[in-house]
C-alpha cells in the first residue's frame, strides 16, 4: 500500500503520544492539532503535525509512492470503539417495543417468555449462515457509522449448540472484517425455559459443557454474566467467572442495570476488565469502582430506550472512576449500534462534556476491550481507523447536532470504506 499523506486537516483530534486509561479531570482533556497533516504507511499512523511543520520537515515526505489526500478543513478523529454489543441476533423485537409503549415493563415482558428468551427461540431456529449474513450486514453498516473496533457477545443461544453457533459466527466476522473484533461468552444471560426450575443444572451446563467446548475451539476472549434479580445471582456470577478464569477468560459483566445486588464489589474482586450498564449505583459502589482498575462501561441508549434513569456519569467521573461508553446494540433494550448517538446522548442526558464523551467512546473504550495498543487515539503505530467529519465549527458541534449525520468518510487501516 502506498504511503498516504493527508493534508489540511482542520482539527486532528485525540492525538496522543502515549496510550493511557483516562479518569477524573484527565477525561476532559482532548488533545488536538489544528491545521494538521497525517501520514499513514501500510494502514498505520506513522507521523503527524501541523501543516507548518510539514512544510519545514517535508524531506521524508517527498519520496515516490506518496498518495496525497486534501482533507479540506475536515475534523479527523479516531474511530469509535464499541466495547459492548449483542450484534448476533436472528430477529428484531419491535412487538415488545409496542407492548412497552402500551405500558408493560421490561421485567413483565421477560417474565412471560419475551425478552432474551424470545431472541433465544429465534436464534436456535436460525442456521449459522443466516445469522452470519445478518450480522455481517449490521457490522458493515456500523463501520460506516464510524465504529472501528467492536466487542460482540453470545447469550441468545442458551444451549450448548446455539452458544457455540453464535461464537462461531463472531469468529467468522473476525475473519471477514478488517476492524478488531472481540468475542465474549454470555451463556449466563438468562435461564432457558428448560432450566426454569433447575438453575443449578444450567450453571453446570455452562461450566461443564459450554466452557470446555468454547475453550477447545478458542471461540471467546471474555466471559460475561447478567447479574440481576430474576437472572443470575452474585454467587452464580462468581462460580461462572471462576470457571471461565480456568480457561483464561477475563470477565466483562452486566451489573446494576435494574438493581444493586452486589455485582460491583464481586466484579471488582473477580478482576473484571469492565462492569457494564450501571444505571443503579450507590455511593459505596461508586467509590469501590473509583478505587479499582475496572472500567465502568455506560450504556445510555439502553436507559433511553427502556425509559430508565441514566447512568450517573457525572458522579462516576467526578469521583475518579474510569468510564467508557458503548451502544449495547441488541434487539431488546438498545436496537441501535450508532456510537454517534451514544456520544450525543451522553452529553445531553448525562452532562458529559463533549471531550469526555469522545474520550470515553474512543481511548477508554479501547481499553475496555484491550485494543488500546491498536486503536482508540491518533498515535504513531496505531491503525489508521479514522472518522472524517463534514465541516464542523468545533468538536462540540458533533454531539450537539444529534441525529444529523456528520460523518463524511470513514477510513479503516488506511482505506476509505
Ligand atoms: N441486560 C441484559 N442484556 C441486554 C438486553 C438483552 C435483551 O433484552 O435482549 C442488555 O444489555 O440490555
Ligand atoms: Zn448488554
Amino acid at each position: 500500500m502506498p504511503r498516504q499523506l493527508i493534508t489540511n486537516i482542520g482539527c486532528l483530534a485525540n492525538v496522543r503520544s502515549k496510550t493511557k486509561l483516562l479518569r477524573g479531570a484527565a477525561l476532559a482533556e482532548l488533545p488536538v492539532i489544528n491545521n494538521a497533516f497525517l501520514l499513514i504507511e501500510d494502514g498505520i499512523i506513522s507521523e503527524y503535525g501541523t501543516m507548518q511543520q510539514l512544510e519545514t520537515t517535508s524531506d521524508k515526505l517527498k519520496t515516490i509512492n506518496l498518495q496525497a489526500y486534501n482533507a479540506n478543513g475536515a475534523t479527523i478523529l479516531p474511530c469509535w470503539c464499541d466495547s459492548h454489543t449483542h450484534l448476533i441476533f436472528a430477529a428484531s423485537r419491535e412487538e415488545e417495543f409496542v407492548d412497552k409503549i402500551k405500558g408493560k415493563t421490561y421485567a413483565e415482558i421477560a417474565a412471560k417468555g419475551g425478552g432474551i428468551l424470545n431472541s433465544a427461540r429465534n436464534l436456535n431456529a436460525t442456521p449459522e449462515n443466516g445469522l452470519y449474513e445478518k450480522a455481517l450486514l449490521r457490522l458493515q453498516e456500523l463501520i460506516k457509522l464510524g465504529t472501528g473496533a467492536i466487542e460482540i457477545k453470545s447469550g441468545y443461544g442458551l444451549t450448548v449448540e446455539a452458544e457455540l453457533k453464535m461464537l462461531r459466527v463472531i469468529k467468522r466476522l473476525k475473519e471477514s472484517v478488517s476492524i478488531p473484533v472481540k468475542a465474549t461468552f454470555l451463556g449466563a444471560h438468562a435461564y432457558p425455559e428448560k432450566y426454569k426450575e433447575d438453575h443449578e443444572g444450567y450453571i453446570q451446563l455452562i461450566i461443564n459443557e459450554m466452557l470446555p467446548n468454547i475453550a477447545a475451539e478458542e471461540l471467546a476472549d471474555y466471559i460475561d454474566v447478567f447479574c440481576e434479580q430474576g437472572f443470575f445471582s452474585v454467587d452464580d456470577m462468581i462460580r461462572i467467572c471462576e470457571a471461565g478464569a480456568k480457561y483464561g477468560l477475563r470477565p466483562k459483566l452486566h451489573v446494576n442495570q435494574l438493581n444493586s445486588i452486589g455485582g460491583i464489589e464481586a466484579g471488582i474482586k473477580l478482576g473484571a476488565i469492565s462492569l457494564d450498564h450501571l444505571e443503579t449505583m450507590n455511593d459505596a459502589e461508586i467509590n469501590a469502582l473509583a478505587d479499582s482498575n475496572t472500567i465502568g462501561t455506560l450504556l445510555p441508549t439502553a436507559a433511553f430506550f427502556l425509559r430508565m434513569q441514566y447512568q450517573p456519569a457525572r458522579q462516576l467521573i467526578d469521583n475518579g472512576c474510569a468510564i467508557a461508553l458503548a451502544t449495547d446494540f441488541n434487539p431488546g433494550s438498545s436496537p441501535s449500534g450508532n456510537m454517534n448517538f451514544v456520544v450525543s446522548l451522553s452529553c445531553i442526558q448525562m452532562k458529559m462534556l463533549p471531550e469526555e464523551a469522545i474520550n470515553a467512546a474512543t481511548i477508554n473504550a479501547a481499553h475496555a476491550m484491550e485494543v488500546q495498543q491498536e486503536t482508540g487515539s491518533i498515535t504513531i503505530g496505531k491503525k489508521a481507523n479514522l472518522i472524517f467529519t463534514k465541516p464542523v465549527s468545533s468538536i462540540a458541534y458533533l454531539p450537539y447536532s444529534f441525529g444529523s449525520d456528520m460523518i463524511d468518510k470513514v477510513m479503516i487501516n488506511g482505506t476509505f470504506v
